[in-house]
Formats: structure tokens, C-alpha cells, sequence
């Protein structure tokens, strides 16, 4: 049995989570941490079934101590992330994250201490198959058809813009192409933002709107042509395969994996 805490029980990507690893035979569900003190068992939310029997915490090292979870997935917020995933790997549990919103800085320095004392992380920008295939398709686009704009679409509770697989998308596209600016030398945004981020050369643009999970388009433009790569999320439980995989393989690795391409 795998012991999971998962940080974030009642958010969208949260509850599918609790749903998923109560299900799971080979997982056990030991905690979860929430910020906000609601009750001290998961059965007494009126969230969940009274028969989920899960011991509530609100704060991390005490959850730690308590459950001495193998690994926890976090589905929190960007401002809390880097906290947990530290405080995480300091108490030798191997973190999962969903949530996005790092800085290279910060994927550095965790990337580092994982490598230094030998324990597993996963941060995974996206859990969903189709979305890692939609960006390992559009990196090895870029070889042939360099220019390249990035259209990403999410619901409209979502916090961080660009999304973190638009942000690992164009990380990937930077590895297989030339540097280079894109669009007329010349050109001027008359309002601002009109032409999107700009990641090394390339655009991209973020939608938010209520109906939207997620979904992502990648433009190529060639001399009379375009290419269109797209991958949608009509629900949450398009993540759980991933979510599950990563939880599976973390607790055998000794290092710090950024994408899920990477253990695929
Ligand atoms: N990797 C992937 O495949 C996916 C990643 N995501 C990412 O996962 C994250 C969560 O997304 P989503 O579920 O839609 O967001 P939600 O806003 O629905 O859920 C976030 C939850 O975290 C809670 N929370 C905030 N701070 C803390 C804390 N310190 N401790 C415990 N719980 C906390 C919030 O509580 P409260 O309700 O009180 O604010 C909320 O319930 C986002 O970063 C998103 O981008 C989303 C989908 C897929
Ligand atoms: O906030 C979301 O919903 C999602 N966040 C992740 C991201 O920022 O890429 C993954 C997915 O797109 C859904």
C-alpha cells in the first residue's frame, strides 16, 4: 500500500483526486491538508461520503508527523506550492504536484535538493496523456515549422496566466528551434497585449472563460500553410491516469522530474 496525503481535498482538481486514490486498491488516502478548519475527518464535509474516513490537518509538518504519508499530491494554489513541495522534501515525502505556477528559480533550487538527498518528486504541469503527447508533437513541429504561436483556454477561476503547459510547451519548442523573434520587425501593439506573451520570439495567449476546463492550441506557420495541434480536457477525470502513474512511479525514483513526458 502507497500512503497519499493529498493538499487541496476540496477543489475541483482536489475532490477528483480524493475520489481517485479512495478508490485505488494499491493506495491509501491517510490525510489531507485544507487552510480553512472545516472539520477534522474528510466524512464530515458535506463534500464527501460519510464513509471517507480521512484525518483532516491544517498544517503540513503536523500532518507529516501524524500520518507519515510515502508521497503527498498537491492541488493547491501557486502562492502556497513552493512551500509544501519544499517542506515535503524535507520530511523525506515524495511530493506529486499539479499545481502550476513555479519559477525557474525555484524548479532549480527543488530540482537541486531532490538530486542532493536522493528523493523522488514529480511536478507535472500537466497529468493528462493527450496534453504530453499534444506537446511532445508540437516540440518535434518546431524542427521543421519554427514559427510558432501558443493559444491555451481555461475556465475562468484560473489564477496563473500562461498556464504551466502553454509556459512547459514553449520550454520544450525553445529546445527543437532558433531563437528568433516573430511577426514584423516594425510591429507595434496599439493596445497593449495584443499580441500576447512573448516567450523567446514566441506568442502566447490565454483565454478565460466560464464553460472552458482546458485545452491548448499550437499554431505553425509555413509558406502557405498551417499546422494546428490541440488537445482538450472535457473534465477532471482526463488528469486521474496521470495523477495515478506519477504517484506509482515516485515512490522509486531519487530525483526530481519536471513533465510527465518524463516517466511516461
Ligand atoms: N497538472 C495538472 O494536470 C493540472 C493542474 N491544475 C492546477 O492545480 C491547481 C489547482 O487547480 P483547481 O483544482 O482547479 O483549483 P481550485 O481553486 O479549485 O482548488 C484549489 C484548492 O486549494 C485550496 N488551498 C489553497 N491554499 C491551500 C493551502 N495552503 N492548503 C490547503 N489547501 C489550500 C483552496 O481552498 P479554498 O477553496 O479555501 O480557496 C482550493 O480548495 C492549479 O494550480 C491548477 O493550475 C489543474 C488541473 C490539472
Ligand atoms: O488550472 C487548470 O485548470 C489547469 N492547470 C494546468 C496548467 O496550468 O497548465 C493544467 C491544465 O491545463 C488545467
Amino acid at each position: 500500500m502507497i500512503k497519499v496525503a493529498i493538499a487541496g481535498p476540496r477543489g475541483r482538481m482536489g475532490q477528483e483526486a480524493v475520489h481517485t486514490i479512495m478508490k485505488h486498491d494499491k493506495m491509501e488516502l491517510v490525510a489531507v491538508l485544507d487552510h480553512r478548519e472545516i472539520a477534522r475527518n474528510l466524512a464530515d464535509y458535506e463534500l464527501f461520503p460519510t464513509t471517507y474516513n480521512v484525518a483532516v490537518f491544517t498544517d503540513l509538518k503536523t500532518l507529516f508527523e501524524a500520518t507519515t504519508p510515502h508521497v503527498i499530491i498537491d492541488l493547491t494554489t501557486p502562492e502556497t506550492v513552493y512551500k509544501h513541495t519544499k517542506l515535503s522534501l524535507e520530511y523525506g515525502v515524495r511530493p506529486v504536484i499539479g499545481t502550476t505556477g513555479f519559477t525557474d528559480e525555484q524548479l532549480l533550487e527543488l530540482t537541486n535538493y531532490a538530486k542532493e538527498h536522493r528523493i523522488g518528486a514529480i511536478i507535472a504541469p500537466n497529468f493528462a496523456v493527450g496534453a504530453v503527447l499534444m506537446m511532445k508533437f508540437a516540440a518535434m513541429a518546431a524542427q521543421y515549422m519554427p514559427d510558432v504561436e501558443i493559444i491555451e483556454l481555461h475556465h475562468d477561476q484560473k489564477l496563473d496566466a500562461p498556464s504551466g503547459t502553454a509556459l512547459k510547451t514553449a520550454q520544450l519548442i525553445q529546445e527543437n528551434r532558433p531563437s528568433h523573434k516573430q511577426g514584423h520587425p516594425d510591429e507595434k501593439e496599439t493596445l497593449a497585449g495584443a499580441r500576447g506573451a512573448d516567450f523567446d520570439g514566441m506568442r502566447i495567449h490565454s483565454v478565460r472563460l466560464q464553460g472552458l476546463v482546458a485545452h491548448q492550441e499550437v499554431l505553425f506557420g509555413g509558406e502557405g500553410q498551417m499546422l494546428t495541434i490541440r488537445h482538450d480536457s472535457y473534465n477532471r477525470g482526463s488528469f486521474m491516469s496521470g495523477v495515478k502513474l506519477c504517484v506509482e512511479k515516485v515512490v522509486d525514483m531519487e530525483e526530481l522530474v519536471y513533465g510527465l513526458e518524463n516517466i511516461l
